[in-house]
């Protein structure tokens, strides 16, 4: 903001947009009345979008301090109150390999459960599902890959042996009436083989979904997708799967998220995954940047006038909150904007 002229900042200031209806996270305005003629430019939108907030697991997992735990509880609460209906809390890995998710017991016994919130932990295995149970989780996520590269730096075992130890925990969840949210990361790119086929994205996402995953959310680890690619990859996959069992996951490395959310959300897709304050990466995807951030997908959506159910304001408090206690500047343009960081 430094060349802006202070004018304008104040034409623009925080207090003034939020008196505006976008701000406050009410449902959005109704769209003005067109003349004769007139056509709205961007179609095949949908009414509502779900939000899956992932900033708790995936934001932090990839911070080198380990953040307190009661840091993280407060979080997940800050946002249980911004009207998310999915928070992914933590995962149930090993604490050798993710630290930072090592506290996953005790944040799960203690936060604090909002009615109509769900909030799914990541389990790779029938051994972290056990656990992940024991500590009061009531939804759960398997997270494959479609480079066989990514999966043996992620996971330590080939696409089909995590298949198998995937179609374990399915098995379990289904006897327990648990659902489970199935992961295809690397879906436009991987560290470590580059490009990767569309066709074995949608591989991979029928043998999630033809087990029983509920919903396939498609992972642009390293953030390298673009409208173009994440069209030809959505085009692939929805030939095995029906569009209402898919979501995306977009990190923003090269700025392109929000267009490829905006394409996926054309395509018909109605969830998107996102992190308040922009926060993560992930440890075994090295210089990818964090998720695309919460805020930033929420106010293009309501500016789309696409009902989220979330507010943007309180979820722009709890990003605060967080870059406070990490003392780091959050990733969200429009919460720089309306804090003037
Ligand atoms: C998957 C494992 C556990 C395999 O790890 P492994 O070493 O191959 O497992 P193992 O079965 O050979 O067991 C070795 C040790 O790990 C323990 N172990 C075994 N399983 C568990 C478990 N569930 N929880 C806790 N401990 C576990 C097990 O008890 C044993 O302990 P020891 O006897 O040596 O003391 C390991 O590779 C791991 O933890 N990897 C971390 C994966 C991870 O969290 N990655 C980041 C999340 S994925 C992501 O960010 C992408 C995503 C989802 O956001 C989407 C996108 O952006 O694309």
């Amino acid at each position: 903001m430094g060349t802006v002229p202070s004018a304008l900042k104040h034409c623009l200031s925080y207090q003034h947009l939020l008196k505006e209806q976008l701000w406050i996270g009410e449902p959005a305005a109704p769209p003005p009345a067109l003349h004769p003629g007139q056509e709205f430019q961007i179609s095949g939108l949908p009414d509502y979008v779900k939000i899956v907030e992932v900033g708790p697991r995936d934001g932090l997992q990839n911070e080198k301090v380990t953040v307190p735990t009661d840091i993280k509880i407060e979080l997940i609460n800050r946002l249980s109150k911004a009207g998310l209906s999915v928070i992914e809390a933590t995962s149930f890995v090993s604490s050798k390999w993710v630290p930072q998710m090592a506290d996953h017991t005790e944040v799960m016994r203690r936060i604090e459960r909002h009615p109509g919130v769900q909030y799914p932990v990541l389990t790779p295995n029938l051994q972290g599902f056990h656990s992940a149970i024991a500590a009061g989780a009531t939804e759960v996520s398997v997270f494959g890959a479609a480079s066989e590269s990514f999966n043996k730096m992620n996971i330590n075992c080939s696409i089909e042996e995590s298949i198998e130890k995937f179609e374990e925990v399915t098995k379990s969840a289904r006897n327990m009436n648990i659902p489970v949210r199935g992961y295809v990361s690397c879906a436009l790119g991987c560290p470590y083989e580059g490009n990767i086929v569309p066709a074995k994205v949608a591989e991979v996402s029928k043998q999630l979904y033809s087990m029983g995953c509920y919903e396939i959310s498609l992972g642009d680890t390293i953030g390298v997708g673009t409208p173009g690619s994440m069209k030809r990859m959505l085009e692939a996959v929805m030939k095995e799967i029906p569009v209402s069992a898919l979501a995306v996951h977009c990190h923003d490395t090269y700025g392109q998220a929000l267009a490829n959310i905006l394409t996926a959300i054309q395509m018909g897709v109605g969830v998107v995954d996102s992190a308040v304050a922009g926060l993560g990466g992930c440890p075994y995807a090295k210089g990818a940047t964090g998720n695309v951030a919460t805020e930033d997908v929420l106010y293009m959506l309501n500016g789309l006038g696409i009902n989220t159910g979330v507010n943007l304001y309180k979820v722009m408090e709890a990003g605060n909150f967080i870059c406070t206690a990490l003392n780091k500047k959050t990733n969200s343009k429009v919460a720089q904007a309306s804090f003037n960081v």
